[in-house]
C-alpha cells in the first residue's frame, strides 16, 4: 500500500483559469436527505461548494428545503418527489452524489432507480451512506452504466455490501471484493487508516485521520469534497486520493485546538485550505 502524501493536493487542486465561469467547475447533483436525515445532505452540499464545484442542486425531501437554504444559499433545490425534473437534472451534470440520509424505505429505492435508468456513460457517481446500504440488499440498484462509480463505505457498510467482515476486510480481500461489485469502481474505505481501491491500481491509504473525525456527518462532508473534485479535476485515481487527504488534513489541522472537529467547521476552512495547497 502506497501512503497519500501533501504532494497529492498541489499536483490536484488545479489554478483556475481566468476565462472560466462556473460551468468550468463541474455540475453536480446530490441526492438524499430523507425527512429524519436532512442534515447529511446539506453538510454534503454544502462541502461541495466550499470544495469549488460550480454548480451544485440538492434533490430532498421537501422538508429540508428551509434548512437547506438557510444554510447553503448556494444550493439550488429540487423537490425529490417530482420525478420529471429530477430526471432531467441527472442527465445535465457532471457528477450525481447519491445517498447521503437517502434512508432505505421504498421511496429511497425508486429514486436509485430512477438514478440508474438515467445515468450515462460520460458521468461519474458517488455512493454514500444509504445508497451502499441498499445496493447491499439489492444489487440490481447498482448504477453500472456511470463511467465511474466512486463507492465510499465506512467499514461496515464494505461488510454490508461485501459480506467480509471487519476483521477480514485486509488489503488482498478488499481488491479482490471490487471485481463482484461494478467495473470502473473506486472504493474508499473509511476507517482510522482510510484506504483507496481502484482495480489495477495499487492501492494507497492516508496515515493524517484522527479520532477528533469520529462524529456524525463527517464521511457525509467527504461525499461532497469528492463530487466536488471530480466535477473541477477529473474522475482519476488521484483525484480521490487528494479530496481523501484534503478531508483529514483539515480536521487534523482543527484538532490541534479542538477536541472533536464539527464537520460544519471543516466545510468553512475548505476553500482556505484549496488556496493554500493549490498550483500557483
Ligand atoms: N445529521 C444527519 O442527518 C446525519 C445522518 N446520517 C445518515 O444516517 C444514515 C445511517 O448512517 P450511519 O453510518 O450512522 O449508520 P450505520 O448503521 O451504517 O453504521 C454506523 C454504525 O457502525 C459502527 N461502526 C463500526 N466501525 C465503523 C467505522 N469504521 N466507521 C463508521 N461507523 C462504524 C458505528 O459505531 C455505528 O454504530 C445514513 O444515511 C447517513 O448518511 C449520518 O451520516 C449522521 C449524520
Ligand atoms: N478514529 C478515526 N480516525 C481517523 N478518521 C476517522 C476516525 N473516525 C472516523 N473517521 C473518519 O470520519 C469519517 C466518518 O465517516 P462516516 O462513518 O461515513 O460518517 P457519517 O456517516 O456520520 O457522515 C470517515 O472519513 C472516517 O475515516
Ligand atoms: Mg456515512
Amino acid at each position: 500500500m502506497e501512503e497519500i502524501t501533501i504532494d497529492s493536493l498541489t499536483q490536484t487542486i488545479k489554478k483556475r483559469e481566468s476565462h472560466s465561469h462556473k460551468g468550468s467547475y463541474g455540475r453536480l447533483l446530490l441526492i438524499g436527505g430523507n425527512y429524519n436525515y436532512g442534515g447529511a445532505i446539506t453538510m454534503a452540499a454544502k462541502a461541495a461548494i466550499y470544495a469549488g464545484a460550480g454548480l451544485v442542486s440538492v434533490a430532498t425531501h421537501s422538508i429540508n428545503l428551509p434548512a437547506l437554504h438557510a444554510n447553503v444559499p448556494e444550493a439550488m433545490f429540487v423537490d425529490w418527489r417530482d420525478q420529471n425534473t429530477l430526471v432531467q437534472l441527472i442527465q445535465q451534470v457532471d457528477v450525481v452524489v447519491l445517498g447521503p440520509g437517502l434512508g432505505q424505505d421504498d421511496y429511497a429505492k425508486k429514486l436509485m432507480t430512477l438514478v440508474k435508468e438515467s445515468i450515462s456513460h460520460n458521468q461519474t457517481i458517488v455512493l454514500d451512506a444509504d445508497a451502499l446500504n441498499n445496493i447491499a440488499k439489492n444489487t440490481s440498484l447498482t448504477p453500472r452504466n456511470a463511467k465511474k462509480i466512486i463507492m465510499t463505505p465506512h467499514q461496515v457498510e464494505w461488510q454490508r455490501l461485501t459480506g467480509l467482515k471487519v476483521q477480514f476486510q485486509d488489503e488482498k480481500s478488499n481488491q479482490t471484493y471490487l471485481q463482484y461489485i461494478a467495473k470502473n469502481l473506486t472504493v474508499v474505505l473509511k476507517s482510522e487508516k482510510t484506504a483507496i481501491f481502484e482495480r489495477e491500481h495499487e492501492p494507497h491509504f492516508i496515515d493524517i485521520g484522527t479520532p477528533a473525525m469520529a462524529t456524525g456527518g463527517m464521511g457525509d462532508t467527504l461525499s461532497g469534497i469528492i463530487g466536488a473534485f471530480v466535477g473541477q479535476f477529473g474522475e482519476t485515481a488521484e483525484t480521490v486520493y487528494a479530496a481523501v487527504y484534503l478531508h483529514s488534513f483539515i480536521a487534523n489541522h482543527l484538532s490541534r485546538s479542538n477536541y472533536v472537529v464539527l464537520p460544519s467547521k471543516l466545510i468553512e476552512e475548505i476553500p482556505h485550505f484549496m488556496s493554500r495547497y493549490s498550483q500557483k
